[in-house]
């Protein structure tokens, strides 16, 4: 049977427990030190924390430990029992536990200068889920009364509140700690009081406290199933409450908040009570719905199951979006990579150097060029000389976090960029401007082939699905099929946009002609037939080909492009840094670059360092990403999207 389970943060700090016997406090200090610590192998599911479900199960002093982490809130889920005992169930119990309390309390742990976690009411959920698995996992009564003895002991023994493992005072990171009535030992009977939910408003009749307070202070009998699995058996019998000006259930209406008693027959009777249901004062996130709009309080039990169902739903489909090579996979740790020292220790350059070789090759490995990856290395590096690590901080995670900062900051752009806006500011400036409306005018560059004309083309796709008059001006005159190629995309755009209300044509002179001036042709000409935007197409070119690259400085010129963004591969390589300087120097002294669009995202999956390495050879923003080969393929760059692919396993 069950120990004990701790969810407690990896300073140590003991959030919420459970315990139906003593167990050495050893164990899980010892635990958490060679896991989260030293890393050491026996627990080789440390490296996969955040997406596994539970990890290697971990054993001391003949018990054995099923954990799980999440890393993003440093919270670990830790159910320790003998390890003679074969419990089907606990892997589910872990996870499910672990679901349901990001779920209910992930937004208190991720705000700052959190001190307190109100999580007193999880111990309903916690029951809830404890018998439902242990129930199909057939648990004994008489199991359950010497686990309800053990636990009473146990709270002589540790008295509630706040709980420290194997930490200086000193040592506790800021910002969480446990609510002192986060550690109640509750008999397993409670869970039948179905009034339980997250949040300090849960409101409980007086029948269903007197008997919380009966189940607490009288042995469960043995043979006597418990009242939540009788109401487990007498699901669909429901009713909803009625509620005092007190907040307590009004026990006239004689419905029983324990469902075990009755059964609703009929669904008039059900609507019935919905609609004498009160609902002031109680939060909404605990109501269901009748099929009249009239809410009732919704059973624990459903809650569980729909948090279940929907954190189900949400791996489902970023697994799905991971093996498909699409945005959004969570932030996974790197494996194995710089696991070496311990926490709370000043660092070296030569604890450092093996680490920072690691995350050198693993950038390199994420197609980041190597000019990019040492100059990130170094400043990592130099940055972390001299600081003293955390108490349950290795290396390795020390250097992850600073690089993630590094990262962050480089890619974030120092201005965003709401396209919308910028366009609405020229096409509609406001009466008492001394400025003339004008379109709007990108341009976009690239070398041959990377998705020019594509990516183009989905912006437009987006402008015209927001009402815009655009005029794709053809300035390749280059290479031939590229205006057809055009005149292709504003058809199918055309086509694909007609009720929206937008207006999209083609600007077209041909072959052979000045690039630069049909772009600037073009210009005149939205601006005198009243188009909002110009997206004028130019011909691809080798960074490193002098004629065609000198042309864009007078293209530039003639334009005027209110913004000229480049069109780079994600799968270009270590071309990509010259590519991106070479471009960027290309327009002059006047102008360069305004932003990167990072296209066929799609087809490297995590590999998505060359936009790293485009920003860090030019300090130009990447401002959209392409995903695939249609319209509607676009994206704007999300900072953090890319820097859980960059630091993410591979
Ligand atoms: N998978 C994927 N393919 C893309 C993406 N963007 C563009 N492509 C494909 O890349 C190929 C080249 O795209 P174009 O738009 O013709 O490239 P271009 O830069 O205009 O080509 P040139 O005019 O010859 O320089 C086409 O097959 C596109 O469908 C993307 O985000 N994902």
């Amino acid at each position: 049977m069950l120990d004990t389970f701790e969810i407690l943060t990896t300073s140590g700090v003991v959030l919420w427990s459970r315990s139906y016997a003593n167990v050495n406090p050893a164990v899980i200090n010892t635990f958490i030190s060679d896991v989260f610590v030293e890393e050491k192998s026996s627990a080789a599911g440390a490296s996969k924390h955040s997406s596994a479900a539970t990890n290697s199960p971990y054993k001391a002093d003949q018990h054995t430990l099923k954990w799980a982490f999440v890393k993003e809130l440093g919270i670990i889920f830790v159910a320790v029992y003998r390890s003679l005992l074969h419990l089907q169930w606990i892997d589910d119990l872990v996870d499910h536990i672990k679901t349901i309390f990001v779920k209910l309390y992930g937004d208190q742990l991720t705000r700052p200068n959190t001190t307190i976690i109100e999580c007193e009411s999880f111990d309903e959920y916690f029951n809830q889920q404890l018998q439902e698995l242990e129930g199909a996992g057939a648990t004994t009564a008489e199991a359950r009364g010497s686990r309800k003895e053990a636990s009473l002991e146990k709270e002589q023994l540790d008295p509630p509140g706040l709980v420290h493992r194997n930490v200086a005072k000193d040592d506790i990171s800021p910002g969480i700690t446990a609510s002192p009535a986060s550690r109640p030992i509750t008999p397993s009977g409670k869970s039948h009081l179905v009034v339980a939910k997250a949040g300090p408003v849960a409101k409980m009749s007086r029948r269903a406290r007197k008997a919380q307070q009966q189940s607490n202070s009288a042995p469960a009998s043995s043979g006597d199933e418990s009242p939540a699995r009788r109401a487990k058996g007498a699901k669909g019998g429901k009713k909803g409450r009625k509620w005092d000006a007190d907040g307590l259930a009004d026990e006239e209406d004689d419905v029983q908040l324990d469902y075990s008693a009755q059964a609703i027959t009929s669904e008039s009777e059900a609507e019935g009570l919905a609609r004498s249901t009160a609902l002031e004062e109680v939060d909404s996130s605990t109501w269901g719905q009748t099929t009249k709009g009239k809410f009732v309080l919704r059973d624990l039990g459903d809650e569980v199951h729909s948090i279940l169902a929907s954190a189900e739903a949400e791996n489902a489909a970023s697994k799905t979006e991971s093996s498909s090579g699409l945005l959004g996979t969570g932030l996974n740790t790197i494996s194995g990579l710089f696991r070496n020292v311990v926490g709370g220790k000043t660092l070296t350059k030569e604890d450092l150097d093996k680490a920072m070789k690691g995350m050198e090759d693993h950038l390199l490995r994420k197609n980041v060029a190597r000019e990019a990856a040492v100059r990130l290395c170094e400043g990592v590096e130099k940055e972390l000389v001299g600081v003293k690590t955390g108490s349950f901080e290795s290396i390795n995670s020390r250097i992850r976090s600073a690089m993630e900062s590094s990262l962050t900051k480089m890619l974030t752009p120092t201005s965003s960029l709401d396209l919308l806006r910028e366009i609405d500011s020229v096409t509609s400036p406001p009466a008492t401007s001394l400025r003339k409306r004008r379109p709007y005018v990108i341009s976009i560059v690239g070398v041959n082939g990377v998705g020019k004309s594509t990516n183009l083309s989905k912006i437009c796709f987006f402008l015209l699905q927001n009402k815009y008059k655009v005029l794709i001006a053809a300035g390749d005159t280059f290479r031939s099929g590229a205006v057809e190629q055009l005149a292709v995309h504003v058809n199918n755009l055309k086509e694909l946009t007609k009720r929206e209300g937008g207006r999209v044509e083609l600007y077209q002179k041909g072959y052979g002609k000045d690039a630069a001036a049909v772009a600037k042709d073009g210009v005149n000409f939205a601006a005198q037939e009243g188009f909002d935007v110009v997206l004028i197409d130019t011909a691809g070119r080798r960074h490193n080909d002098q004629r065609l690259m000198s042309s864009l400085e007078k293209f530039a010129k003639f334009a005027q492009p209110d913004k000229i963004l480049m069109v780079g591969e994600a799968l270009v390589g270590t071309d990509s840094v010259a590519q991106a300087r070479n471009f960027n120097a290309a327009f002059g002294s006047v102008r360069s670059l305004d932003g990167f669009i990072i296209s066929k995202c799609d087809t490297v999956g995590d590999m998505v360092g060359t936009l790293v390495s485009l920003v860090h050879a030019t300090n130009v923003p990447v401002l959209f990403v392409g995903v695939g080969q249609h319209y509607s393929d676009l994206r704007n760059f999300s900072v953090k999207w890319a820097v859980e692919k960059l630091l993410g396993n591979n």
